[in-house]
């Protein structure tokens, strides 16, 4: 609980998260979700990581594009909403990856989205979503997900790790997020390799471009960051990639624009 006895945003969602993973896990027993993966019913895996890096080779920024209807920031962000239209074009704009929203009760999301916008992109994609059991990992390997989420301020260091250690069973990428340099330090500690670094400070929404640059300072060498929200425009990516970051993760602008695709590519060539 907050300071003020009110439940923040971030506390609300993760407390309905517990409420669903318990529906899903009734629906899906672990034992069978495993079973399911081990028999191959998952789609093939792409590399997230890689595509991350290709493009950082090739000199480009990557981006992972996200596919977002609404938000509890922002409420309905996109009312023409169709994951296939979208995922087509950010693959036309040139994304590295998607991102796509599966929590239905705070963004909108679903899980077909993630179905239909990777298939429909040939992208690989992340699972947004708020992860807080080792479930949800495998759960996303099987929706098809080539990377998960593990936002630090929602995990204790034990369930932290049970992630990670999931994730690299399963062969999935998984982007560890972090805001300040104490979850920084956490997600280090664990050996996260792939860390976001998100400028939204989830209790309040405030964005500040800041709070990448000044914890990008603090990433040692062999960490791919991303930075996450907030960016509208080629100057702030080319201001987070002289701080050395390589990779950055947009919603918002692109879910606002006629098309995200061409906002994409207007990002990209600025
Ligand atoms: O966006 C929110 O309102 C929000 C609230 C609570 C938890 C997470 C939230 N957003 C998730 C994200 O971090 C963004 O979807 C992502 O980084 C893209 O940000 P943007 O480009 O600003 O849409």
């Amino acid at each position: 609980m907050s300071g003020s006895g009110r439940a923040t945003i971030l506390e609300e969602i993760l407390g309905r998260k517990a409420e669903e993973l318990a529906e899903r896990r009734a629906a899906l027993p672990e034992p069978e979700l495993r079973e399911r993966l081990a028999a191959g019913d998952a789609p093939p895996l792409r590399d997230f990581m890689g595509a991350l890096q290709a493009k950082e080779r090739q000199a480009r920024p990557a981006v992972i594009a996200e596919v977002k209807r609404a938000s509890p920031s922002a409420g309905v962000i996109r009312t023409d909403f169709d994951p296939v239209a979208i995922g087509t074009a950010y693959a036309r704009g040139g994304a590295a990856a998607l991102s796509v929203l599966t929590d239905r009760d705070f963004f909108g999301g679903s899980d077909d989205y993630l179905r239909q916008a990777r298939e429909a992109s040939g992208l690989p994609a992340l699972r947004k979503d708020f992860t807080i059991d080792p479930y949800q990992v495998s759960e996303a390997r099987l929706l098809g997900a080539d990377c998960v989420l593990l936002i630090v301020a929602a995990l204790d260091d034990d369930t932290l790790a049970a992630c990670l250690d999931r994730a690299a069973e399963e062969g999935i990428a998984a982007l560890v997020e972090v805001h300040d340099a104490a979850e920084l330090d956490r997600a280090l500690g664990l050996g996260a390799e792939l860390v976001g670094v998100n400028n939204r400070d989830l209790h309040t929404f405030e964005t500040r471009l800041a709070t990448s640059l000044e914890l990008a300072d603090r990433a040692p060498e062999g960490i791919t960051l991303v930075a996450e929200s907030g960016i509208h425009s080629r100057s702030d990516i080319d201001q987070l990639r002289s701080a050395g970051i390589p990779a950055f993760l947009v919603g918002e602008w692109f879910m606002r624009a006629p098309d995200p695709g061409v906002a994409l590519a207007e990002l990209l060539t600025g």
